[in-house]
Parts: C-alpha cells; sequence; structure tokens
C-alpha cells in the first residue's frame, strides 16, 4: 500500500518552475529518501505535501487523501521535522508538546507523550527547559513532538543539517528505530549521499525541480554507478569522441567526467588521449552514490550548491546554541 502517492505534482514561482512534474509512490512502512542539491525542490515538494504552499499543478495523496481535495484531513496523517526552529527554548519540553498537542487537535495526549519521551529515554527532563537539551535530546523531542498524533508519515528536511558527525550516528540509529518500532513511514531529504545511502529503502534524486532517477540504493549504483574520472583540461579541444570509447564522457563547465567501470585500468588510454601536458587536474571518484550522482548530471553535489539562507541560519543556530 502507498502511504504517499505524488502525480506531476508542480511548483511554479512566477516563471520559474522550482518542482517540475515529478511523480512518486512511497511504500507503508519504507524510509524513502528525497536527495539532492540545495535549490533541487526537496523543501517545495515537502510544503506542497504538508500543504504549507499551494499546489500549482497535479496534485497528491497522503494515505489516500487527496491534498488538494481534503488539505485538512490529509495534514492530520503528517507529522514534520524541519530545520527551522519548532521547539519553543523558553518553555519546558513538555510545555512545548502540550502546544503541539492544542495545534494538532490531539486530545488524550499525555499517556502517548509519555510513552514517547520514555521511549527516548528523556521523560526525566521533561520539566527542564528545552533551551537547556543538547542538540541529541532536543531532536528528540522533535520526533516525540512529529509522532504525538500517531501519523502515517514523517517528513524529516535534512534532518541532520549542522549536526556533529557523532549527532548524527545517534539520529540515523534513531531514525531507523523510530521507523521499525512506530511503524512510521519516513520520507526524508537530504543533500549528503552517505545519508540516504545509509538510511533509505529506496531513493528519488531530485535535480532543477525534477526527479532524475529512482531506485534502491543498490540499484541506483548498479544501473548508474561506477568509477568516474574526473579531468581539468588546460586546452579546450579535446577529442570527446575518443574518450567516449573508453567511457560515457559529458564536458561541463570545463570540466569532463569519464564513467568507467574500472578507473586504474584506464587511466593510461585517459591520459594518452587527452595528452598528459594538456591535464590541469585528474580525479578518480570510486563507485557510490555520489558518483551515481556525478553520472546522472554531469556535476558533483558541491558544484551544485546555491547559498541558502535557511540552511545557514538553521547552522548558525545550533552553533550559537
Ligand atoms: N517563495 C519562493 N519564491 C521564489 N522562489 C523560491 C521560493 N521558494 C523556493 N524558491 C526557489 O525554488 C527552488 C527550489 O527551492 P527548495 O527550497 O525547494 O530547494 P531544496 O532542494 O529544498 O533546497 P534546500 O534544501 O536548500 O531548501 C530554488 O531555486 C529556490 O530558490
Amino acid at each position: 500500500m502507498s502511504v504517499v502517492i505524488a502525480r506531476n505534482l508542480t511548483k511554479k514561482y512566477g516563471d520559474f518552475t522550482a518542482v517540475d512534474h515529478i511523480n512518486f509512490e512511497i511504500e507503508k512502512g519504507e524510509i524513502y529518501g528525497f536527495l539532492g542539491p540545495n535549490g533541487a525542490g526537496k523543501t517545495t515538494t515537502i510544503k506542497m505535501l504538508t500543504g504549507l504552499t499551494p499546489i500549482t499543478e497535479g496534485d497528491a495523496e497522503i494515505a489516500g487523501i487527496s491534498i488538494n481535495k481534503n488539505p485538512r484531513e490529509a495534514k492530520k496523517k503528517i507529522g514534520w521535522i524541519s530545520s527551522e526552529v519548532i521547539v519553543d527554548d523558553e518553555l519546558s519540553a513538555w510545555e512545548n508538546i502540550e502546544i503541539q498537542a492544542k495545534l494538532l487537535g490531539v486530545k488524550d495526549w499525555k499517556d502517548r507523550a509519555l510513552d514517547l519521551l520514555n521511549y527516548f529515554g528523556i521523560k526525566e527532563f521533561k520539566d527542564r527547559k528545552a533551551g537547556k537539551f543538547s542538540t541529541g535530546m532536543r531532536k528528540k523531542l522533535e520526533v516525540t513532538m512529529a509522532l504525538l498524533h500517531s501519523p502515517e508519515v514523517i517528513f524529516m528536511d535534512e534532518p541532520t543539517i549542522g549536526l556533529d558527525v557523532n549527532t548524527r550516528a545517534s539520529l540515523w540509529n534513531l531514525i531507523r528505530e523510530v521507523n521499525r518500532d512506530y511503524s512510521v513511514t519516513i520520507l526524508l531529504t537530504t543533500h549528503y549521499m552517505e545519508e540516504a545511502d545509509a538510511l533509505s529503502n529506496r531513493i528519488s534524486i531530485i535535480n532543477k525541480g525534477k526527479i532524475i532517477a529512482t531506485g534502491t540504493p543498490d540499484e541506483l549504483k548498479e544501473k548508474y554507478g561506477g568509477d568516474v574520472i574526473e579531468l581539468e583540461i588546460k586546452k579546450d579541444e579535446i577529442p570527446i569522441d575518443k574518450l567516449d570509447q573508453i567511457g560515457k564522457t559529458i564536458k561541463k563547465d570545463g570540466k569532463i567526467t569519464i564513467r568507467v567501470s574500472n578507473a586504474e585500468s584506464v587511466l593510461l588510454d585517459v591520459i594518452n588521449t587527452v595528452g598528459s601536458n594538456n591535464i590541469k587536474s585528474l580525479k578518480i571518484n570510486k563507485s557510490s552514490l555520489d558518483t551515481v550522482f556525478l553520472n546522472l548530471t554531469g556535476g558533483s553535489l558541491e558544484d551544485n550548491q546555491e547559498f541558502n539562507a535557511k540552511r545557514f541560519y538553521a547552522m548558525l543556530r545550533r552553533a550559537t546554541r
């Protein structure tokens, strides 16, 4: 059974198409990764799915309920965790939960809240101000608040952004445990390849508003993986057709990427074809989800990042907390 279905979901801001006729289905119990660089359209997709921004074209269903036709009912099936602050530092954990319960219209929330706090090991801190929580505890509080109304699906928008490596690892475990123990479907957006790889049963790669590939991490690596040789050259005229015989070659912004099954075994061929004097830099990327993105777009995730004020302030907030 599909818990989330997007059909030709589209968002336009004036003439600019931020999300362009995307289609995907998330099965019950899946952790589904939405992977793409900043500005790819991940947050806009989640905002449409949560009814926070109007859908320009297409529709989506949450647990069988159309967002266009019945947004209020659809919203009840969703829990949402975003990088924007949803926890009030000045209030205790319990007060934060109480406000969330009122916002969501959950009547008998106290037992559920105590169960969740107990499950996450933060029950004894329920009367402590959220501002005094560590980042890990705060994440647990956010997840408690998102699970309070027993949603069918939780949307996590860049859940580990700005977290240190250890906190990120423990949040990954927490996401897996919540998915398993509360049978909740999870859609998470990320621009971290390793995060999508480690957590997701299936992944859609989104770039410039379009889904460019969908599959399990293994399927994507199998289909679009392979090593990638990245070259920067000094002179512009190089025999692309000859490189293409070695491996699929893309030339973009002065950079050349060549997709091969084993980089080391063709390296000499590549160097001879381009001419060693003509090489400014050469890099080998062994097969991974990173190379999947590289192979699909001809650019790395980092190259594709646009400045994102929301992300910047989220990181700043965490750093100064
Ligand atoms: N309110 C808006 N008005 C105009 N353009 C917008 C608006 N919101 C987003 N955009 C643009 O739509 C595109 C998609 O943005 P979106 O925030 O969905 O990307 P994203 O993949 O979620 O990236 P991030 O994770 O950095 O938020 C970007 O080019 C962004 O600048």
